[in-house]
């Protein structure tokens, strides 16, 4: 007899899709069967400039990488809202992500909802020029075209 499916969850901005986002997708999928992902809601990314492209882009764009069973667009205000929906067996987050597995563990319990929490690594350049951040995209767009 085969169990239910069991549900990775990753998050983040997603703004201008670059090769360090692939790695970390493809290395959520393989903590779980299915890939979910929380895409950040603009008004909440507030630690760094606001994303170019709207919500709904964002959101559609990794809806339709192959990794990714689900794209869902954040909470505005309670960022657990689409956790409790998604019923994650473990979540797992960036490798230079703000948010501390500890806090997340506790704020977890808090709600009575079981996960893990891990977090994933970092993927260096493959070569030279590869940009493996929105903001360097962003630099170099503005230096060459702006
Ligand atoms: C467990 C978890 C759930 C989240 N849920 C939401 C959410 O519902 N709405 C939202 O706008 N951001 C949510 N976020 C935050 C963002 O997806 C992202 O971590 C934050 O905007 C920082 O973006 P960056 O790490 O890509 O720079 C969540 C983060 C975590 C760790
Ligand atoms: N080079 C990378 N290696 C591994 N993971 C990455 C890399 N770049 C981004 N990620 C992960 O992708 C997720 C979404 O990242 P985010 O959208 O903030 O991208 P970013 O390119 O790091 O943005 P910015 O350059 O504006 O800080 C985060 O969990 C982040 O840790």
């Amino acid at each position: 007899m085969t169990g239910e499916p069991t549900r990775a969850l990753a998050q983040g901005t997603f703004d201008l899709l670059h090769p360090g986002h692939l790695h970390y997708l493809e290395e959520a999928a393989g903590h779980g069967d299915e890939l979910h992902v929380i895409v950040s809601r603009s008004a909440n990314v507030t630690h760094k400039p606001a994303p170019v492209c709207p919500d709904r882009q964002r959101r559609d764009v990794v809806a339709a990488l192959s990794v990714v069973d689900e794209a869902h667009l954040g909470d505005p205000e309670d960022y657990f809202v689409p956790v409790r929906e998604i019923d994650p067996d473990v979540i797992v987050l960036g490798f230079d992500q703000h948010h501390d597995e500890e806090g997340i563990r506790a704020a977890l319990g808090e709600r009575g909802l079981v996960a893990d929490v891990v977090r994933a690594t970092g993927r260096e350049p493959r070569y030279d020029g590869e940009m493996l951040s929105t903001n360097e995209i962003i630099r170099k767009l503005l230096e060459e075209r702006g």
